[in-house]
């Protein structure tokens, strides 16, 4: 039997997100730190007659084919290089991030089968042209085509990949409640803030970034903490664990972050949330280098 292609769909945090402008389109301009932690959903393609996707793990359900944004990439991705993968995908997708929950879960996974089926043509196919058509899926997708530390500008199609980032991990906490990002953004009180300062570089240590974070935001977590008042509590708990450096919402929430420099003391904080919040999802992770 052949073996499966297999691909990460990582998770994605935003550790800083400062919405800086409006375009004529109604979407934001951002200026955004983003990073991937090392976990996340998988995804698992065999050759076949035809596409075909099955969705398993722990928040699969309502994703099946129609609606799943790899079923569209797939799709977006054969109108734009017909004959590129010259045979159809029996793919799984295990969904082991929650929905709407500001990890880009759907762009991670969209992300995963255009790096797949960018791989499997006899040709290159142009970064630049598959960030183009990731971009063309979401606002999310071309940063998590890269996958690893960047500044994101634009409405997130303006990349600068970091050359080196610290050895952190995060605590991802998400009490289950979906949060549609659209509707986030229209709470916005101000949609002209100012910019992150600039990041020193080479960044190397936690501590540096520790630092550099205090002085930086996420516009989207006040809007996102009055239609979810457990993100706030969750912040506040999370802030207080030994040897957290931050503790903040990620993208359009309701997932809240929190930033650590230690594995032992990351795990050691998802192991007392477990025991607190027994129906909201927890993880600790390393987040994945340059
Ligand atoms: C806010 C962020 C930060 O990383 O993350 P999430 O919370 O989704 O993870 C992203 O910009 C989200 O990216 P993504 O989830 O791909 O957004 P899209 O599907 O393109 O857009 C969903 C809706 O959000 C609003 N939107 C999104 C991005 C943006 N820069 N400005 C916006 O106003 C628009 O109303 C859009 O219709
Ligand atoms: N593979 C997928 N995984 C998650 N959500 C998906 C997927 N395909 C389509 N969606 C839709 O995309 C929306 C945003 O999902 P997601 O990427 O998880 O949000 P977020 O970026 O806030 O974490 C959801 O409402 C969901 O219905």
């Amino acid at each position: 039997m052949t073996e499966p292609f297999v691909q990460p769909a990582p998770a994605k945090v935003n550790l800083a997100l400062h919405v800086v402008g409006r375009r004529a389109d109604g979407y934001h301009e951002l200026d955004s730190l983003m990073v991937f932690a090392d976990i996340g959903d998988e995804l698992t393609a065999v050759p076949a007659a035809a596409d075909r996707l099955a969705v398993t793990g722990p928040f699969g359900k309502g994703l099946g084919n129609g609606e799943n944004l790899v079923t569209r990439a797939v799709a977006a991705f054969r109108a734009r290089w017909p004959g590129h993968v010259p045979f159809g995908l029996d793919m799984t997708l295990a969904k082991n991030l929650p929905v709407a929950a500001g990890l880009g879960g759907g762009s991670a996974d969209a992300a995963a089968v255009l790096r797949l089926m960018a791989s499997l043509g006899e040709t290159e196919i142009a970064a630049a042209d598959l960030v183009a058509l990731a971009a063309s899926l979401g606002a999310d997708v071309p940063a998590c085509l890269v996958s690893a530390p960047l500044v994101a500008r634009g409405i997130g199609d303006v990349m600068r990949p970091l050359k080196a980032f610290p050895a952190c991990h995060v605590v991802l906490v998400n009490p289950l409640v979906p949060v549609a990002t659209a509707e986030v953004f229209r709470r916005l009180q101000s949609r002209q803030n100012p910019p992150m300062p600039d990041l020193p570089e080479p960044m190397t240590r936690p501590a540096q970034l520790g630092i550099w974070l205090a002085e930086t935001r996420n516009d989207l977590e006040p809007p996102a903490v009055a239609m979810v008042p457990q993100i706030g509590s969750l912040i506040a708990r999370l802030s207080q664990a030994p040897g957290c450096m931050l503790a903040r919402m990620s993208g359009s929430g309701a997932t809240v972050f929190g930033l650590f420099g230690s594995s032992a003391q990351a795990h050691q904080a998802a192991h007392e949330l477990r025991e607190t919040y027994p129906d909201y999802w927890v993880a600790a992770a390393p987040l994945i280098a340059p």
